[in-house]
């Protein structure tokens, strides 16, 4: 059988204090009926997916896209068709939605989504969703106050919602010890924080997830961490981002996207090559590598879910 290719624009509508996003719910009579989903619809011919978008949301919910922006393209085989899933972020839009065919439509606040049973090529799009643009990975400091200090000032004045605790120069105690403190600085603003080792730390501290160096990703079968929490891995290259998405990696980040000083001898992927494995790798991806905050803007253009970054955060 020749599975029919189907193109859909889908919407991710948060709302005005960024804490909701609108959920709508299929009609019993439909493919994946009962079933939450984001709004949207097919392409019609000749339309751009956000131009698809803006009229399936005038037609399903009856308002008017003012501002959105790429968040997440997925690639699914369900059994009878290939479905390329064009999901936007909508911050802005005009009028009050509700079911305009009979749908049940609801607000549902982000830490719930994971509650609502979705069409199987969602899950990506729910990580896509819950996460910021910006991923900050500490900088070597060897001085507790002043790391302190300078984890406070990411938070308080860039704003700063996911964190990597990255001290390769800490044994594991002192790490553990950090962890402690930078998931409490975290936690008090609404921040999530990744620590950057082996899964089982996260049985001494209760940080939100575990960020996997690329060897490491290679030499795990599947994905060991408790429920709800999140797993997240370095990448260079389509082995490592295909493994990633294999053994269930919520996010990654794939570098490096420049050259850096820290790592003159490496060939950086540049933009381009950077598209073409985000469009493969079914999940947030963000870009890493002599990155800054104008970057994300590009980044987001080309499919990522944004930059990380040591140096543009680590002041
Ligand atoms: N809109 C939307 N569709 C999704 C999501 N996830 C997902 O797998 N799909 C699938 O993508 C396809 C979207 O088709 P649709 O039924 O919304 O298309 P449409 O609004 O143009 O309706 P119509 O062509 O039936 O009139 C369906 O097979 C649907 O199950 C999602 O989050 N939102
Ligand atoms: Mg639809």
């Amino acid at each position: 059988m020749v599975k029919r290719r189907v193109h859909v624009a889908a919407a991710a509508i948060i709302s005005a204090d960024g804490r909701e996003v609108l959920l709508a719910r299929r009609p019993s009579n439909v493919d994946h009926g009962g079933l939450w989903e984001f709004p949207g619809g097919k392409l019609a011919p000749y339309e751009t997916g956000l131009e698809a978008l803006k009229r399936e949301l005038h037609e399903e919910l009856g308002v008017e896209i003012r501002r959105a922006q790429p968040l997440i393209r997925i690639h699914h085989e369900y059994s009878d068709k290939h479905i390329l899933l064009d999901v936007w972020q909508v911050h802005d839009f005009a009028g009050e939605p509700f079911g305009r065919e009979g749908q049940a439509v609801r607000w549902v606040p982000m830490d719930e989504l994971v509650n609502y049973p979705f069409p199987a090529a969602n899950l990506p799009i729910l990580r896509a969703v819950m996460l910021p643009t910006e991923y900050l990975i500490t900088g070597e400091e060897a001085n507790e106050a002043r790391f302190i200090e300078r984890l406070a000032r990411a938070l308080d004045e860039d704003g700063v919602r996911l964190v990597q605790l990255r001290a390769k120069s800490l044994d594991e105690a002192d790490y553990l010890k950090r962890a402690e403190q930078a998931l409490a600085l975290c936690h008090e603003r609404g921040a999530r924080l990744m620590l950057n080792g082996e899964p089982s730390l996260l049985e001494v501290v209760a940080a939100d997830g575990i960020h996997l160096t690329s060897d490491r990703l290679m030499s795990l079968e599947r994905r060991a961490l408790p429920e709800g929490k999140w797993l997240s891995a370095s990448t260079h290259d389509l082995r490592q981002l295909d493994h990633a998405r294999r053994i269930g990696c919520d996010f990654v980040t794939l570098s490096p996207l420049r050259t850096t000083p820290s790592h003159p001898e490496v060939a950086p992927i540049g933009w381009h090559d950077f598209q073409q494995l985000v469009e493969r790798a079914g999940m947030p991806v963000f870009a890493l590598g002599g990155m800054t905050r104008f970057d994300a803007h590009h980044a987001r253009a080309v499919g990522a879910q944004g930059i990380a970054s040591i140096r543009d955060f680590w002041k």
